[in-house]
């Protein structure tokens, strides 16, 4: 009999072929009110699952006693619970390396946009403002030269070091959980303690897995170490930012600026405080979202599912 798997995001449909060709397939284009019960229904069966964008809880897992594997189509496995996977001896896989560029360059475009107010100045264009030369009042601070400081310097948080060294001739500083020697060579990176990276950069860009240590580790105690000059720039979760903290600082212009990606709550509500500060740039959650870098991961995460059904190791599992 064929193994069954639950798809819960749409796949490319060659991709969604191959698992049909070779599985019992239940498909969900998402999961919202209206479907959440016949998609834990399927999970009954279920022996694999795909996905992405969804809190995948304890309960739900619960009446999956079939499942060996759960592959997610991002590389932040923070919608998991790990120690369950761990206890139950599940695989959970994930897909790390083929977002590093097209995040990076988001989280470039966050940091170009925010220093140089280009989402303000497009959207005065547009409202017909544009009556006369920009005053000094909506100039914006310069990029190159400037000092970045990565909290994370993982595989995304190296491809951004990378754009600010080579292409930007910023000075990187960075914190890790220890330091990253490939960094230092290539990138003339200096590792700084948590306290003087938030004190010595322009662009503060922390880059790092939610994890139980990392939530709400960036707050109201962070945040007045900054340089009034400085941008704050998160593309990594919402929640390791106290995001309350964040807007006293916008409001109050303890910062110059934000550049975001990611928020506490995500859709971003439309009633919030975030929207009404003219020094934020948001975005939502589009870090790795370009048709060839989102292809590479549902191929990736494809791949990851099979080789665990048919009892092979998954190039990538956290766990
Ligand atoms: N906005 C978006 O669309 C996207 C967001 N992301 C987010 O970015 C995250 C990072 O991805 P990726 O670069 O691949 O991950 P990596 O694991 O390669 O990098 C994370 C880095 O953070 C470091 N780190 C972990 N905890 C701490 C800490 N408490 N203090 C300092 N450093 C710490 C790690 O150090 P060490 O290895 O030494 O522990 C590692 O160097 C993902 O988990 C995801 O949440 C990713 C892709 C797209
Ligand atoms: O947020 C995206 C991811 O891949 O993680």
């Amino acid at each position: 009999m064929k193994q069954h798997v639950v798809v819960y995001k749409s796949l490319p449909a060659d991709l969604q072929d191959r698992l049909e060709s070779e599985f019992e397939v239940t498909s969900f284009e998402s999961i919202n009110a209206g479907n959440r019960e016949a998609f834990i229904a399927a999970l009954g069966t279920a022996h694999g699952m795909i996905g992405a964008s969804l809190p995948i809880t304890n309960d739900m897992l619960d009446g999956a006693p079939l499942l060996t594997i759960a592959s997610t189509i991002s590389v932040g496995v923070d919608n998991f619970d790990l120690a369950y996977f761990r206890r139950r001896g599940l695989m959970l896989a994930h897909t790390p390396g083929v977002l590093n560029e097209a995040t990076a360059d988001t989280i470039f475009s966050l940091i170009l946009a925010s220093a140089r107010r280009i989402v303000e100045l497009a959207e005065l264009v547009k409202a017909g403002k544009w009556t006369g030369s920009i005053g000094e009042s909506l100039f914006g601070v310069n990029v190159h030269g400037k000092t970045l400081g990565m909290l994370g310097m993982g595989r995304i948080g190296s491809a951004v070091a990378r754009r600010a060294h080579h292409g930007f001739g910023m000075k990187i500083i960075y914190h890790n959980t220890r330091p990253n020697p490939e960094a230092e060579k290539e990138l003339a990176a200096t590792y700084v303690s948590r306290e003087e990276l938030f004190r010595q950069a322009d662009f503060v860009c922390p880059m790092l897995p939610l994890t139980p240590q990392t939530e709400r580790t960036i707050g109201a105690q962070e945040f007045s170490l900054m340089k009034a000059s400085a941008i704050f720039i998160n593309a990594s979760r919402g929640k390791i930012v106290d995001e309350a903290a964040l807007i006293d600082a916008l409001r109050k212009k303890t910062i110059y600026g934000a550049g975001l990606d990611v928020f506490e709550k995500e859709p971003l509500s439309a009633d919030s405080p975030l929207l009404q500060l003219p020094n934020v740039v948001a975005l939502p959650h589009i870090g790795s979202a370009t048709h060839e870098t989102r292809r590479a991961m549902a191929e990736l995460a494809v791949q990851n599912l099979i080789d665990g059904l048919r009892g092979a190791q998954p190039q990538h599992l956290a766990v």
